[in-house]
Protein backbone atom coordinates (compact mmCIF):
# COMPACT_ATOMS: atom_id res chain seq x y z
CA UNK A 1 0.00 0.00 0.00
CA UNK A 2 0.92 3.43 -0.81
CA UNK A 3 1.87 5.75 1.98
CA UNK A 4 2.84 9.70 1.05
CA UNK A 5 4.48 12.49 3.02
CA UNK A 6 2.15 15.41 3.39
CA UNK A 7 3.80 17.34 0.67
CA UNK A 8 2.92 14.53 -2.09
CA UNK A 9 -0.56 14.50 -0.32
CA UNK A 10 -1.01 17.79 -1.07
CA UNK A 11 -0.01 17.26 -4.81
CA UNK A 12 -2.26 14.49 -5.43
CA UNK A 13 -4.91 17.07 -3.89
CA UNK A 14 -4.07 19.49 -6.35
CA UNK A 15 -3.91 16.67 -9.43
CA UNK A 16 -7.48 15.45 -8.43
CA UNK A 17 -8.51 18.77 -8.24
CA UNK A 18 -7.10 20.17 -11.54
CA UNK A 19 -8.73 16.52 -13.11
CA UNK A 20 -12.15 18.05 -12.25
CA UNK A 21 -12.61 16.63 -8.82
CA UNK A 22 -13.97 19.57 -6.65
CA UNK A 23 -11.83 20.40 -3.24
CA UNK A 24 -15.89 20.49 -1.49
CA UNK A 25 -16.13 17.31 -2.97
CA UNK A 26 -13.06 15.43 -1.32
CA UNK A 27 -13.66 16.93 1.62
CA UNK A 28 -17.09 15.95 1.94
CA UNK A 29 -16.04 12.34 1.51
CA UNK A 30 -13.45 12.75 4.46
CA UNK A 31 -15.92 14.07 6.43
CA UNK A 32 -18.60 11.89 5.52
CA UNK A 33 -16.56 8.74 6.04
CA UNK A 34 -15.01 10.21 9.65
CA UNK A 35 -18.67 10.08 10.92
CA UNK A 36 -19.38 6.43 9.13
CA UNK A 37 -16.18 5.08 11.24
CA UNK A 38 -17.87 7.24 14.83
CA UNK A 39 -21.19 5.80 14.00
CA UNK A 40 -19.78 2.73 14.13
CA UNK A 41 -18.09 2.76 16.92
CA UNK A 42 -20.79 4.77 18.49
CA UNK A 43 -23.93 3.08 17.20
CA UNK A 44 -26.48 4.31 19.20
CA UNK A 45 -26.10 8.52 18.62
CA UNK A 46 -24.51 10.01 21.89
CA UNK A 47 -23.22 13.57 22.44
CA UNK A 48 -19.79 14.10 20.18
CA UNK A 49 -17.53 16.97 20.65
CA UNK A 50 -15.52 17.75 17.75
CA UNK A 51 -12.71 20.13 18.15
CA UNK A 52 -11.83 21.91 14.59
CA UNK A 53 -9.02 24.21 13.28
CA UNK A 54 -9.32 26.54 10.30
CA UNK A 55 -7.35 24.85 7.54
CA UNK A 56 -8.94 22.08 5.79
CA UNK A 57 -8.28 18.81 8.45
CA UNK A 58 -11.19 21.06 10.79
CA UNK A 59 -13.27 21.01 7.39
CA UNK A 60 -13.30 17.70 7.10
CA UNK A 61 -14.79 17.63 11.04
CA UNK A 62 -17.03 20.13 9.38
CA UNK A 63 -18.53 18.05 7.42
CA UNK A 64 -18.10 14.95 10.18
CA UNK A 65 -20.12 17.24 12.29
CA UNK A 66 -23.11 17.71 9.61
CA UNK A 67 -23.68 14.21 9.24
CA UNK A 68 -23.63 13.25 13.31
CA UNK A 69 -26.30 15.98 13.26
CA UNK A 70 -28.19 14.46 10.59
CA UNK A 71 -27.96 11.44 12.28
CA UNK A 72 -29.47 12.31 15.08
CA UNK A 73 -26.17 12.83 17.57
CA UNK A 74 -25.47 15.41 19.86
CA UNK A 75 -22.71 17.33 18.20
CA UNK A 76 -20.75 20.50 20.14
CA UNK A 77 -18.80 21.89 17.72
CA UNK A 78 -15.96 23.83 18.80
CA UNK A 79 -13.91 26.02 16.71
CA UNK A 80 -10.23 27.19 17.68
CA UNK A 81 -10.76 29.78 15.48
CA UNK A 82 -13.58 32.30 14.92
CA UNK A 83 -15.48 31.18 12.17
CA UNK A 84 -14.68 34.33 9.81
CA UNK A 85 -10.83 32.92 9.60
CA UNK A 86 -12.19 29.68 7.43
CA UNK A 87 -11.47 30.02 3.77
CA UNK A 88 -12.59 27.94 0.98
CA UNK A 89 -14.29 24.73 1.25
CA UNK A 90 -14.16 24.99 5.08
CA UNK A 91 -15.86 28.58 4.87
CA UNK A 92 -18.38 26.44 2.69
CA UNK A 93 -18.79 23.43 5.42
CA UNK A 94 -19.05 26.55 8.34
CA UNK A 95 -21.83 28.28 6.88
CA UNK A 96 -23.45 24.57 6.37
CA UNK A 97 -23.25 23.63 9.88
CA UNK A 98 -24.54 27.14 10.82
CA UNK A 99 -27.85 26.59 8.66
CA UNK A 100 -28.19 23.05 10.30
CA UNK A 101 -28.12 25.54 13.79
CA UNK A 102 -25.38 23.05 15.25
CA UNK A 103 -23.99 24.40 18.59
CA UNK A 104 -20.59 26.17 17.99
CA UNK A 105 -18.57 27.61 19.97
CA UNK A 106 -14.95 29.10 19.76
CA UNK A 107 -12.45 27.78 22.23
CA UNK A 108 -11.42 30.47 23.94
CA UNK A 109 -14.93 31.26 24.94
CA UNK A 110 -15.97 28.20 26.39
CA UNK A 111 -12.88 26.72 27.12
CA UNK A 112 -13.74 27.26 31.22
CA UNK A 113 -17.00 25.35 30.64
CA UNK A 114 -15.21 22.79 28.16
CA UNK A 115 -13.89 19.68 30.98
CA UNK A 116 -17.66 19.78 31.86
CA UNK A 117 -18.83 19.37 28.66
CA UNK A 118 -16.13 16.87 28.04
CA UNK A 119 -17.30 14.78 31.15
CA UNK A 120 -20.77 14.11 29.39
CA UNK A 121 -19.14 13.35 25.99
CA UNK A 122 -19.16 9.78 24.55
CA UNK A 123 -16.73 10.44 22.23
CA UNK A 124 -14.07 13.71 20.82
CA UNK A 125 -13.34 13.92 17.39
CA UNK A 126 -10.05 15.53 16.72
CA UNK A 127 -10.21 17.73 13.51
CA UNK A 128 -7.79 20.72 14.95
CA UNK A 129 -4.64 19.84 12.55
CA UNK A 130 -3.57 17.38 9.51
CA UNK A 131 -1.02 17.67 7.03
CA UNK A 132 -0.46 20.99 7.35
CA UNK A 133 1.07 21.22 10.49
CA UNK A 134 4.09 23.88 10.21
CA UNK A 135 6.17 24.21 13.73
CA UNK A 136 5.56 23.47 17.21
CA UNK A 137 1.94 23.14 18.15
CA UNK A 138 0.55 27.02 19.23
CA UNK A 139 -1.46 29.18 21.69
CA UNK A 140 -4.81 27.48 22.48
CA UNK A 141 -3.81 24.11 20.07
CA UNK A 142 -1.95 23.22 22.60
CA UNK A 143 -4.36 24.09 25.78
CA UNK A 144 -7.21 22.04 23.53
CA UNK A 145 -4.14 18.71 23.11
CA UNK A 146 -4.07 18.43 26.75
CA UNK A 147 -7.51 19.28 27.17
CA UNK A 148 -8.25 16.27 25.21
CA UNK A 149 -5.74 13.98 26.49
CA UNK A 150 -7.23 14.93 29.76
CA UNK A 151 -10.33 13.00 29.50
CA UNK A 152 -10.80 9.32 29.01
CA UNK A 153 -13.85 8.95 26.39
CA UNK A 154 -12.43 7.33 23.11
CA UNK A 155 -10.72 10.27 20.23
CA UNK A 156 -11.31 9.92 16.64
CA UNK A 157 -8.50 11.64 14.63
CA UNK A 158 -9.13 12.98 11.76
CA UNK A 159 -5.99 12.18 9.12
CA UNK A 160 -3.06 12.33 12.06
CA UNK A 161 -3.24 12.95 15.14
CA UNK A 162 -3.03 16.57 15.34
CA UNK A 163 0.53 17.32 16.73
CA UNK A 164 2.61 14.53 15.01
CA UNK A 165 4.28 15.66 11.92
CA UNK A 166 3.16 14.15 8.91
CA UNK A 167 6.93 13.51 7.12
CA UNK A 168 8.76 12.02 10.65
CA UNK A 169 6.29 10.97 13.01
CA UNK A 170 7.67 13.68 15.10
CA UNK A 171 4.97 14.78 18.02
CA UNK A 172 5.87 19.25 17.43
CA UNK A 173 5.69 19.68 21.52
CA UNK A 174 2.30 17.64 22.40
CA UNK A 175 -0.47 15.53 20.11
CA UNK A 176 -3.24 14.23 20.88
CA UNK A 177 -3.60 10.63 21.17
CA UNK A 178 -6.08 8.92 19.53
CA UNK A 179 -8.07 5.65 19.90
CA UNK A 180 -8.64 5.51 16.01
CA UNK A 181 -7.32 7.79 13.23
CA UNK A 182 -9.52 8.13 10.31
CA UNK A 183 -6.78 9.37 7.12
CA UNK A 184 -7.59 10.13 3.80
CA UNK A 185 -6.48 8.15 0.88
CA UNK A 186 -3.06 6.63 1.97
CA UNK A 187 -1.59 6.65 5.07
CA UNK A 188 1.14 9.52 5.65
CA UNK A 189 4.51 8.50 7.08
CA UNK A 190 4.54 9.85 10.31
CA UNK A 191 1.54 7.30 11.68
CA UNK A 192 3.51 4.41 10.76
CA UNK A 193 6.87 5.24 12.56
CA UNK A 194 7.63 6.19 15.89
CA UNK A 195 6.71 8.58 17.93
CA UNK A 196 3.81 9.23 16.03
CA UNK A 197 2.71 5.62 15.68
CA UNK A 198 2.11 5.48 19.57
CA UNK A 199 -0.57 8.49 19.34
CA UNK A 200 -2.46 6.73 16.29
CA UNK A 201 -4.42 4.06 17.67
CA UNK A 202 -5.94 1.86 14.90
CA UNK A 203 -5.74 3.06 11.75
CA UNK A 204 -8.42 3.20 9.27
CA UNK A 205 -7.62 4.50 5.88
CA UNK A 206 -10.41 5.67 3.43
CA UNK A 207 -10.85 5.79 -0.24
CA UNK A 208 -11.68 10.00 -0.74
CA UNK A 209 -12.17 9.14 -4.43
CA UNK A 210 -8.61 10.18 -5.64
CA UNK A 211 -7.88 7.89 -8.90
CA UNK A 212 -5.03 5.39 -8.35
CA UNK A 213 -3.80 7.04 -11.27
CA UNK A 214 -3.37 9.91 -9.62
CA UNK A 215 -1.95 9.06 -6.39
CA UNK A 216 1.18 7.38 -8.57
CA UNK A 217 1.49 10.43 -10.71
CA UNK A 218 3.65 12.09 -7.04
CA UNK A 219 6.01 9.53 -7.09
CA UNK A 220 5.07 7.69 -3.83
CA UNK A 221 8.45 6.52 -2.64
CA UNK A 222 7.50 4.55 0.84
CA UNK A 223 5.41 1.72 1.21
CA UNK A 224 3.24 -0.42 3.74
CA UNK A 225 2.58 -4.06 3.07
CA UNK A 226 -0.71 -5.02 3.58
CA UNK A 227 -2.19 -8.67 4.29
CA UNK A 228 -3.29 -9.30 1.10
CA UNK A 229 0.30 -7.78 -0.75
CA UNK A 230 2.20 -10.22 2.11
CA UNK A 231 -0.24 -13.38 0.78
CA UNK A 232 0.52 -12.56 -2.80
CA UNK A 233 4.39 -12.53 -2.19
CA UNK A 234 4.07 -16.26 -0.76
CA UNK A 235 6.40 -18.29 -2.76
CA UNK A 236 4.47 -20.64 -4.56
CA UNK A 237 4.70 -24.73 -3.26
CA UNK A 238 4.79 -26.84 -6.62
CA UNK A 239 3.43 -29.84 -5.57
CA UNK A 240 5.20 -32.36 -6.77
CA UNK A 241 8.49 -30.96 -5.52
CA UNK A 242 11.03 -32.06 -3.91
CA UNK A 243 13.20 -30.56 -1.37
CA UNK A 244 16.04 -29.15 -3.74
CA UNK A 245 12.82 -27.42 -5.25
CA UNK A 246 12.67 -25.38 -1.92
CA UNK A 247 16.12 -24.00 -2.17
CA UNK A 248 19.25 -24.31 -0.37
CA UNK A 249 20.38 -21.76 2.79
CA UNK A 250 24.07 -22.08 3.92
CA UNK A 251 23.81 -20.27 7.46
CA UNK A 252 27.54 -19.53 8.74
CA UNK A 253 28.01 -18.36 12.25
CA UNK A 254 28.45 -19.55 15.55
CA UNK A 255 31.20 -19.20 17.94
CA UNK A 256 32.47 -20.74 21.25
CA UNK A 257 29.78 -19.62 24.03
CA UNK A 258 27.20 -19.17 20.84
CA UNK A 259 26.35 -21.87 19.23
CA UNK A 260 22.69 -21.39 19.31
CA UNK A 261 22.76 -18.47 16.97
CA UNK A 262 23.14 -20.11 13.73
CA UNK A 263 20.81 -22.65 14.55
CA UNK A 264 17.86 -20.31 15.35
CA UNK A 265 18.36 -18.81 11.66
CA UNK A 266 18.52 -22.11 10.37
CA UNK A 267 15.24 -23.62 11.90
CA UNK A 268 13.96 -20.54 11.07
CA UNK A 269 14.56 -21.29 7.60
CA UNK A 270 13.36 -24.27 7.21
CA UNK A 271 10.31 -23.21 9.03
CA UNK A 272 9.75 -20.55 6.33
CA UNK A 273 9.81 -23.32 3.62
CA UNK A 274 13.39 -23.31 2.59
CA UNK A 275 14.13 -27.76 1.29
CA UNK A 276 17.57 -27.61 2.95
CA UNK A 277 19.51 -25.75 5.51
CA UNK A 278 23.18 -25.96 5.91
CA UNK A 279 24.51 -24.50 9.20
CA UNK A 280 28.68 -23.86 9.19
CA UNK A 281 30.30 -23.66 12.21
CA UNK A 282 33.56 -23.84 14.62
CA UNK A 283 34.44 -27.43 14.26
CA UNK A 284 34.58 -27.93 18.07
CA UNK A 285 30.75 -26.48 18.33
CA UNK A 286 29.39 -28.14 15.71
CA UNK A 287 27.64 -31.25 17.52
CA UNK A 288 26.32 -28.99 20.01
CA UNK A 289 24.42 -27.51 17.11
CA UNK A 290 23.65 -30.53 15.69
CA UNK A 291 21.85 -31.98 18.63
CA UNK A 292 20.11 -28.58 18.48
CA UNK A 293 17.92 -29.79 15.27
CA UNK A 294 18.02 -33.27 13.48
CA UNK A 295 16.40 -31.42 10.28
CA UNK A 296 19.80 -29.23 9.98
CA UNK A 297 22.81 -30.17 7.79
CA UNK A 298 25.87 -29.38 9.86
CA UNK A 299 29.18 -28.86 9.30
CA UNK A 300 32.73 -28.26 10.70
CA UNK A 301 34.88 -24.92 9.90
CA UNK A 302 38.60 -24.47 10.81
CA UNK A 303 38.96 -22.53 13.64
CA UNK A 304 40.78 -20.19 16.60
CA UNK A 305 40.05 -20.00 19.94
CA UNK A 306 36.30 -21.17 19.22
CA UNK A 307 35.80 -18.45 16.39
CA UNK A 308 36.17 -18.87 12.50
CA UNK A 309 40.07 -18.96 11.71
CA UNK A 310 40.71 -16.23 9.00
CA UNK A 311 41.29 -19.47 6.43
CA UNK A 312 37.54 -20.68 6.39
CA UNK A 313 36.93 -18.10 3.82
CA UNK A 314 37.63 -20.48 0.91
CA UNK A 315 35.75 -22.97 2.74
CA UNK A 316 32.73 -20.53 3.29
CA UNK A 317 32.48 -19.53 -0.32
CA UNK A 318 32.89 -23.31 -1.55
CA UNK A 319 30.53 -24.03 0.04
CA UNK A 320 27.94 -21.17 -0.86
CA UNK A 321 28.37 -22.11 -4.39
CA UNK A 322 25.96 -25.44 -4.17
CA UNK A 323 23.45 -22.88 -1.48
CA UNK A 324 21.33 -20.58 -2.91
CA UNK A 325 21.85 -17.90 -0.31
CA UNK A 326 24.62 -17.56 2.28
CA UNK A 327 23.62 -15.79 5.33
CA UNK A 328 26.73 -14.53 7.55
CA UNK A 329 26.48 -13.64 11.18
CA UNK A 330 24.51 -14.91 13.88
CA UNK A 331 26.78 -16.13 16.75
CA UNK A 332 30.09 -15.41 14.77
CA UNK A 333 31.73 -13.27 17.32
CA UNK A 334 34.49 -10.59 17.02
CA UNK A 335 38.08 -10.09 16.08
CA UNK A 336 40.66 -9.74 13.28
CA UNK A 337 39.97 -13.01 12.12
CA UNK A 338 36.67 -12.55 11.79
CA UNK A 339 36.68 -8.93 10.23
CA UNK A 340 39.05 -10.74 7.47
CA UNK A 341 36.34 -13.50 6.47
CA UNK A 342 33.55 -11.08 6.21
CA UNK A 343 35.72 -8.87 3.92
CA UNK A 344 36.87 -12.12 1.74
CA UNK A 345 32.89 -13.36 1.69
CA UNK A 346 31.47 -10.10 0.88
CA UNK A 347 34.14 -9.75 -2.16
CA UNK A 348 34.40 -13.77 -3.39
CA UNK A 349 30.62 -14.09 -3.07
CA UNK A 350 28.69 -15.28 -5.98
CA UNK A 351 25.33 -16.27 -4.35
CA UNK A 352 23.27 -13.36 -2.46
CA UNK A 353 24.63 -12.69 1.16
CA UNK A 354 22.39 -11.90 4.27
CA UNK A 355 25.08 -10.10 6.74
CA UNK A 356 24.12 -9.89 10.43
CA UNK A 357 24.86 -9.26 13.88
CA UNK A 358 29.02 -9.57 14.05
CA UNK A 359 29.00 -9.83 10.47
CA UNK A 360 28.25 -6.47 10.30
CA UNK A 361 29.96 -5.64 13.25
CA UNK A 362 33.80 -6.76 11.31
CA UNK A 363 32.75 -4.71 8.54
CA UNK A 364 35.96 -2.59 8.76
CA UNK A 365 34.58 0.06 5.95
CA UNK A 366 30.91 0.50 4.25
CA UNK A 367 33.17 0.83 1.14
CA UNK A 368 33.88 -3.06 1.22
CA UNK A 369 30.16 -3.28 0.04
CA UNK A 370 30.62 -1.76 -2.98
CA UNK A 371 33.38 -4.51 -4.27
CA UNK A 372 31.14 -7.21 -3.98
CA UNK A 373 29.32 -9.00 -7.41
CA UNK A 374 26.27 -10.24 -5.22
CA UNK A 375 23.20 -8.66 -4.35
CA UNK A 376 23.68 -8.00 -0.04
CA UNK A 377 21.28 -7.95 2.17
CA UNK A 378 22.53 -5.76 5.50
CA UNK A 379 20.01 -6.70 8.07
CA UNK A 380 21.34 -3.79 10.99
CA UNK A 381 19.45 -3.22 15.01
CA UNK A 382 20.10 0.28 15.70
CA UNK A 383 23.24 0.16 17.36
CA UNK A 384 24.74 -2.00 14.61
CA UNK A 385 23.50 0.37 12.22
CA UNK A 386 25.08 3.32 14.02
CA UNK A 387 28.90 1.66 14.40
CA UNK A 388 28.74 1.54 10.73
CA UNK A 389 28.35 4.55 10.12
CA UNK A 390 30.16 5.98 12.76
CA UNK A 391 27.53 7.33 14.89
CA UNK A 392 25.72 6.77 17.93
CA UNK A 393 22.33 5.23 18.11
CA UNK A 394 20.26 8.24 18.89
CA UNK A 395 21.77 9.69 15.75
CA UNK A 396 20.00 6.58 14.07
CA UNK A 397 17.00 6.34 15.90
CA UNK A 398 15.88 10.10 15.33
CA UNK A 399 16.06 10.10 11.53
CA UNK A 400 15.74 5.99 10.73
CA UNK A 401 14.12 6.56 6.86
CA UNK A 402 16.25 9.04 5.82
CA UNK A 403 19.34 7.05 7.13
CA UNK A 404 18.71 3.57 5.52
CA UNK A 405 17.94 5.11 2.65
CA UNK A 406 21.15 7.08 1.97
CA UNK A 407 22.58 3.98 3.44
CA UNK A 408 20.86 1.55 1.02
CA UNK A 409 21.43 3.93 -2.33
CA UNK A 410 25.35 4.80 -1.48
CA UNK A 411 26.20 1.29 -0.88
CA UNK A 412 23.73 -0.39 -3.18
CA UNK A 413 22.31 -2.53 -1.02
CA UNK A 414 19.33 -3.85 0.73
CA UNK A 415 18.71 -2.57 4.40
CA UNK A 416 16.71 -4.03 7.10
CA UNK A 417 16.90 -1.42 9.91
CA UNK A 418 15.29 -3.57 13.20
CA UNK A 419 12.88 -1.50 14.94
CA UNK A 420 9.52 -1.35 16.84
CA UNK A 421 9.19 0.48 13.34
CA UNK A 422 11.49 -1.46 11.00
CA UNK A 423 12.30 -0.08 7.72
CA UNK A 424 13.42 -1.52 4.96
CA UNK A 425 15.90 0.49 1.92
CA UNK A 426 16.03 -0.70 -1.49
CA UNK A 427 19.06 -0.03 -3.22
CA UNK A 428 16.85 2.81 -5.66
CA UNK A 429 15.63 4.40 -2.28
CA UNK A 430 12.02 3.16 -2.14
CA UNK A 431 11.09 2.62 1.43
CA UNK A 432 8.83 -0.15 3.04
CA UNK A 433 7.48 0.37 6.92
CA UNK A 434 6.71 -2.66 8.60
CA UNK A 435 3.35 -2.79 10.30
CA UNK A 436 3.19 -6.14 12.41
CA UNK A 437 5.35 -7.10 15.44
CA UNK A 438 5.61 -6.38 19.01
CA UNK A 439 7.46 -5.37 21.94
CA UNK A 440 7.97 -8.99 23.00
CA UNK A 441 9.97 -9.80 19.77
CA UNK A 442 13.22 -7.40 21.38
CA UNK A 443 14.34 -10.56 22.56
CA UNK A 444 17.92 -12.36 22.41
CA UNK A 445 17.84 -14.40 19.03
CA UNK A 446 14.79 -12.99 17.28
CA UNK A 447 17.42 -11.16 14.73
CA UNK A 448 18.69 -14.86 14.03
CA UNK A 449 15.29 -16.01 13.09
CA UNK A 450 14.65 -13.06 10.67
CA UNK A 451 18.15 -13.23 8.92
CA UNK A 452 16.70 -17.49 8.93
CA UNK A 453 13.73 -16.08 7.19
CA UNK A 454 14.75 -13.20 4.92
CA UNK A 455 17.37 -16.41 3.75
CA UNK A 456 14.94 -19.09 3.28
CA UNK A 457 12.60 -16.63 1.41
CA UNK A 458 15.26 -16.35 -1.05
CA UNK A 459 16.43 -19.51 -1.61
CA UNK A 460 12.93 -20.35 -2.50
CA UNK A 461 13.65 -17.99 -5.45
CA UNK A 462 11.36 -14.97 -4.61
CA UNK A 463 13.52 -12.02 -5.73
CA UNK A 464 15.36 -10.14 -3.01
CA UNK A 465 13.23 -6.96 -2.65
CA UNK A 466 10.10 -9.44 -2.35
CA UNK A 467 11.92 -11.24 0.14
CA UNK A 468 13.09 -8.49 2.13
CA UNK A 469 9.73 -7.09 2.31
CA UNK A 470 8.20 -10.31 3.17
CA UNK A 471 10.47 -11.76 6.04
CA UNK A 472 9.83 -8.67 8.22
CA UNK A 473 6.17 -9.22 7.91
CA UNK A 474 6.29 -12.64 8.44
CA UNK A 475 8.46 -12.24 11.27
CA UNK A 476 6.44 -9.85 13.15
CA UNK A 477 3.16 -11.31 12.37
CA UNK A 478 4.84 -14.48 14.12
CA UNK A 479 5.72 -12.79 16.85
CA UNK A 480 2.02 -11.31 17.05
CA UNK A 481 0.93 -15.15 17.40
CA UNK A 482 3.46 -15.81 19.64
CA UNK A 483 2.30 -12.84 21.87
CA UNK A 484 -1.44 -13.97 21.59
CA UNK A 485 -0.50 -17.29 22.77
CA UNK A 486 2.40 -16.52 25.42
CA UNK A 487 2.37 -12.83 26.46
CA UNK A 488 5.37 -10.67 25.27
CA UNK A 489 6.82 -11.14 28.51
CA UNK A 490 7.61 -15.06 27.95
CA UNK A 491 8.22 -14.52 24.10
CA UNK A 492 11.26 -16.21 22.97
CA UNK A 493 12.64 -16.66 19.97
CA UNK A 494 12.15 -20.31 20.25
CA UNK A 495 8.70 -18.89 19.93
CA UNK A 496 8.55 -16.93 16.84
CA UNK A 497 9.84 -19.82 15.12
CA UNK A 498 6.99 -22.06 16.73
CA UNK A 499 4.51 -19.32 15.16
CA UNK A 500 5.91 -18.72 11.60
CA UNK A 501 3.23 -21.78 11.11
CA UNK A 502 0.59 -19.98 12.28
CA UNK A 503 1.70 -16.78 10.80
CA UNK A 504 2.10 -18.68 6.82
CA UNK A 505 -1.39 -20.49 7.58
CA UNK A 506 -3.41 -17.49 8.50
CA UNK A 507 -1.80 -15.73 5.16
CA UNK A 508 -2.94 -18.88 2.96
CA UNK A 509 -5.91 -19.19 4.87
CA UNK A 510 -7.85 -16.14 4.99
CA UNK A 511 -10.34 -15.02 2.22
CA UNK A 512 -8.71 -11.85 0.15
CA UNK A 513 -10.99 -9.02 0.85
N1 LIG B 1 -8.15 19.05 -0.96
C1 LIG B 1 -7.46 18.88 0.12
O1 LIG B 1 -6.42 19.49 0.32
C2 LIG B 1 -7.94 17.92 1.13
C3 LIG B 1 -7.46 18.00 2.42
N2 LIG B 1 -7.93 17.22 3.40
C4 LIG B 1 -7.67 17.55 4.81
O2 LIG B 1 -6.93 18.72 4.91
C5 LIG B 1 -5.81 18.57 5.75
C6 LIG B 1 -4.74 19.48 5.29
O3 LIG B 1 -5.30 20.77 5.26
P1 LIG B 1 -4.49 22.10 5.34
O4 LIG B 1 -3.38 22.05 4.35
O5 LIG B 1 -5.48 23.18 5.22
O6 LIG B 1 -3.80 22.08 6.75
P2 LIG B 1 -4.37 21.77 8.22
O7 LIG B 1 -5.83 21.89 8.27
O8 LIG B 1 -3.75 20.50 8.63
O9 LIG B 1 -3.67 22.90 9.08
C7 LIG B 1 -3.59 24.20 8.63
C8 LIG B 1 -4.04 25.15 9.71
O10 LIG B 1 -3.35 24.92 10.90
C9 LIG B 1 -2.66 26.08 11.34
N3 LIG B 1 -1.40 25.63 11.92
C10 LIG B 1 -0.37 25.07 11.27
N4 LIG B 1 0.62 24.76 12.14
C11 LIG B 1 0.19 25.12 13.36
C12 LIG B 1 0.76 25.04 14.66
N5 LIG B 1 1.98 24.53 14.86
N6 LIG B 1 0.05 25.49 15.72
C13 LIG B 1 -1.18 26.00 15.52
N7 LIG B 1 -1.76 26.12 14.32
C14 LIG B 1 -1.10 25.68 13.24
C15 LIG B 1 -2.52 26.93 10.12
O11 LIG B 1 -2.43 28.25 10.45
C16 LIG B 1 -3.78 26.58 9.35
O12 LIG B 1 -4.85 27.32 9.81
C17 LIG B 1 -5.52 17.11 5.72
O13 LIG B 1 -4.86 16.67 6.88
C18 LIG B 1 -6.90 16.51 5.57
O14 LIG B 1 -7.51 16.36 6.83
C19 LIG B 1 -9.12 16.42 3.15
O15 LIG B 1 -10.20 17.24 3.35
C20 LIG B 1 -9.16 15.90 1.78
C21 LIG B 1 -8.96 16.92 0.73
K1 LIG C 1 -6.19 15.95 13.24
Amino acid sequence: MVVLTPGQMRKADQLAIKAGIPDLVLMEVAGRETAERVRHLLPEPGHVVIFAGKGNNGGDGLVAARYLDMWGYDVNLVLLRPGDEYRGSSAANFKACKARSINISIFSDVKTRLNKELERADLVIDAMLGTGLTGEVRGEFARAIEMINDQSCPVVSVDIPSGVEGETGRVLGMAVKADLTVTMACPKVGLLVYPGKKYVGNLHVVDIGIPGEIIMKVKPDHFVLTENEARLLLPEREVDGHKGSFGRVLMVGGSRGMSGAPSLGGLAALRVGAGLVEVAVPESIQPLVAITASELITSGLPEKDGKLNTNSDSIITKKAERADVLALGPGLGRGRGIRTVVASVIKKAKKPVVLDADALNEIESPDILKESEVPLILTPHPGEMARLLDTDIKGVQSNRIKIAREFATTYSVYLILKGADTVIALPDGTIYINDTGNEGMATAGSGDVLTGMVSGLIAQGLDIQEAVVLAPYLHGLSGDKARDNVTSYSLTAGTIIEFIAGAIMDLTTSVIN
